[in-house]
């Protein structure tokens, strides 16, 4: 059903795509992936790690990895001889796609529409990832007439593009739409997990300026459900108002911990 073939000049270094080597039905299934059977979940704060200590594994790592839960990623479990296990990391992206991951079982790639043969099989990797993705800001080369441009992984967030394609999203990308009801993270920021504890926390993903929100919070948003940690009056880089939007105190580094100063309950 699916052939594999070089994509000539089209998307740069990254030559190869994948084709419909037969006519596909729109729902059909394409893919059953087996990543995740045995593959390594990391941290972004590892991969980065493995890159500075291997620089030659950063294209690799960056273009096969996508992610799973907050702050963990998928690598194929063959990474160290570069070479992939499963070839539903092939596919390519586009602004237009014509493939999703089946709603019931994320490890399906299905049909959106009808496929004719010869035509390139491509999913939007916005249904696998969002700001933090290690290929933020990759420059697109769809050709798709809507082509969004530079791809921002922040499209989860959008209502026209969850209402077209929340069905083709990953579950991690389906829980990160649903979690949008409750709280609201800025694109500036990124959740850590590999804290010595384990437990999350907010980071700034790029520079944020004092005055800008960077959360907000509806419903009965408490300690227990959110990842800004407490700390000290004196130690908090951000402050909390009555409307539960979190907000800058100071002009904030990349990296820098998002941190309020409360007593258990938000507000
Ligand atoms: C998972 S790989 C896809 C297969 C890749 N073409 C290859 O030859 O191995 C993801 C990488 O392919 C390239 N790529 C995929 N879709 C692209 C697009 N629409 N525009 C530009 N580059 C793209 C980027 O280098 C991206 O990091």
């Amino acid at each position: 059903m699916v052939q594999l073939i070089d994509a000539g000049e089209k998307y740069g270094e990254g030559n190869q795509m994948l084709i419909a080597a037969e006519p596909i039905a729109a729902g059909e299934k394409i893919w059953w992936c087996t990543c995740g059977d045995d593959d390594y979940m990391m941290s972004r704060d590892e991969i980065l790690h493995l890159i500075e200590t291997q620089p030659h594994l950063k294209n690799f790592l960056c273009w096969y990895s996508y992610m799973a839960e907050d702050d963990m990623y998928m690598i194929p479990r063959t990474f160290d001889t570069q070479k992939n296990n499963d070839e539903c990391i092939l596919f390519n992206h586009s602004c237009e796609p014509n493939c999703g991951f089946d709603s019931g079982d994320g490890n399906t790639i299905v049909a959106i529409r009808p496929i004719a043969i010869g035509e390139e099989l491509t999913y939007d990797y916005h249904f696998l990832e969002t700001e933090a993705s290690l290929i933020r800001g990759l420059e697109c080369k769809c050709q798709a007439p809507t082509c969004v441009g530079h791809i921002t992984f922040d499209r989860y967030r959008d209502e026209e593009f969850q209402k077209r394609y929340y069905q083709y999203m990953s579950p991690y990308l389906q829980s990160r739409v649903r979690e949008l009801t409750t709280k609201w993270y800025s694109t500036k920021c990124f959740t850590r997990s590999a804290t010595p504890n384990k437990t999350k926390s907010l980071h700034a993903l790029e520079w944020i300026q004092a005055g800008e929100v960077v959360a907000k919070f509806s419903g009965s948003v408490s300690a227990e459900n959110h990842f800004i940690r407490a700390v000290n009056e004196d130690e908090a880089t951000c402050a909390i108002d009555e409307h539960k939007q979190v907000i800058a105190l100071c002009d904030l580094t990349p990296e820098t911990e998002i941190t309020l100063y409360y007593h258990g309950k938000l507000l």
